[in-house]
């Protein structure tokens, strides 16, 4: 069967894995916001370590009113913006459609399948470095993997096939038995990086350097795998070790959330520290390193919010 997708949030991600999938010859409908008169005309630019492509014509539409309903729907826009998605997603899915959440941190596909209970819901962890360089102009610069897990119990059938179309159209992914462990897995390394790199203004590679950096990120590390545990996923905590040596190799990189931050665009403060620390507390651990690191990020996005900077959604 061949599937009609929808993507909602043609930034970085949405522009690549929605692009993939386009160039590969799948039926691709793409749902943008300020960028949609360029990409209309100019078509979709993606820059790849993997081989650069333009996407020209593109089935893509500046109101979801106006999109098809799709089979599967991938979710690429900010968590900021997810208190949008019952209203986005109406008119662009029925029963049968699976919502894959391709977005970092916690709790996500607990709030929408809450919110939009006749779908089936997946996660979508992507362990990518791309970026949105200007209008319809993605920069894919390392990685692209991709790991689904199914939340609902619904939606099985349309997740393997997902898996097996982005395979086709040359993204490795794969399927996960248990989603809440990958997103705690993914954590590891967001937790530490993303915040970091905002309330110390610096880079991933900068903050590697300096001892004392490089240690306060192990130990969040450690705290986000105790908190993984507290609440039922065993991850490996040498898994922190890997992490860290991973970083080390990796070119100097500005995690997305230091992206945001930079363009005065609304940080990923609720999905990626609010929920965990939440859900660890409520299963009795307290991460206060992590804690704290929220605390701080919180204190900045009011800042932004003082300054009167327009702080835009998603
Ligand atoms: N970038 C990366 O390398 C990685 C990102 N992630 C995660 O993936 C998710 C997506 O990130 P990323 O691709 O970087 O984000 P981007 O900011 O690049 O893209 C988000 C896109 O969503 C669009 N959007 C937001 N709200 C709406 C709306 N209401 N209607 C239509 N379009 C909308 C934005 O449009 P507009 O231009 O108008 O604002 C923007 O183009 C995040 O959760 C992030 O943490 C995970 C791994 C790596
Ligand atoms: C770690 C990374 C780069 C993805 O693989 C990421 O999730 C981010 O920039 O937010």
């Amino acid at each position: 069967m061949k599937l009609k997708y929808g993507v909602v949030g043609t930034g970085a991600l949405g522009g690549f894995y929605g692009g993939k999938l386009a160039k590969a010859g799948h039926d691709v409908h793409f749902l943008l916001r300020s960028d949609f008169e360029h990409v209309k005309e100019q078509g979709l630019k993606v820059d790849s370590v993997d081989g650069d492509f333009l996407l020209q014509p593109i089935a893509c539409y500046n109101s979801a009113q106006d999109m098809p309903v799709c089979d599967v729907v991938l979710v690429c826009m900010k968590t900021t913006g997810n208190h949008l998605l019952p209203e986005l997603l109406d008119p662009i899915i029925d029963e049968q459609s699976l919502v894959i959440l391709v977005q970092n941190g916690l709790g996500i596909e607990e709030r929408l399948a809450q919110e939009v209970p006749h779908a089936s819901v997946a996660g979508g962890i992507a362990f990518i470095c791309a970026h949105k360089v200007g209008p319809g102009h993605v920069s894919h610069l390392d990685l692209g993997r991709l790991i689904l897990g199914l939340h609902t119990s619904t939606g099985n059938e349309l997740l393997q096939q997902c898996q097996q179309d982005f395979e086709q159209a040359g993204v490795p992914a794969q399927l996960a038995e248990n989603l809440g462990y990958i997103r705690w897995q993914k954590l590891v390394w967001n937790v530490p990086f993303n915040g970091l790199a905002v309330v110390l203004n610096t880079t991933t590679d900068q903050l590697m350097k300096q001892k004392e950096t490089r240690e306060l990120a192990h130990e969040m590390m450690h705290e986000v795998i105790f908190g993984a545990k507290n609440c039922g996923y065993d991850l490996d905590p040498d898994f922190a070790d890997k992490m860290i040596r991973t970083t080390e190799k990796m070119t100097p990189y500005a995690p997305s959330m230091k992206l945001d931050f930079d363009n005065r665009r609304a940080m990923e403060i609720e999905s990626i520290y609010t929920s965990p620390v939440q859900a660890a507390r409520q299963a009795g651990f307290e991460m206060k390193k992590v804690a704290m690191l929220e605390s701080q990020l919180r204190f900045i996005a009011s800042q932004m919010e003082n300054w009167k900077i327009r702080v835009s959604e998603g």
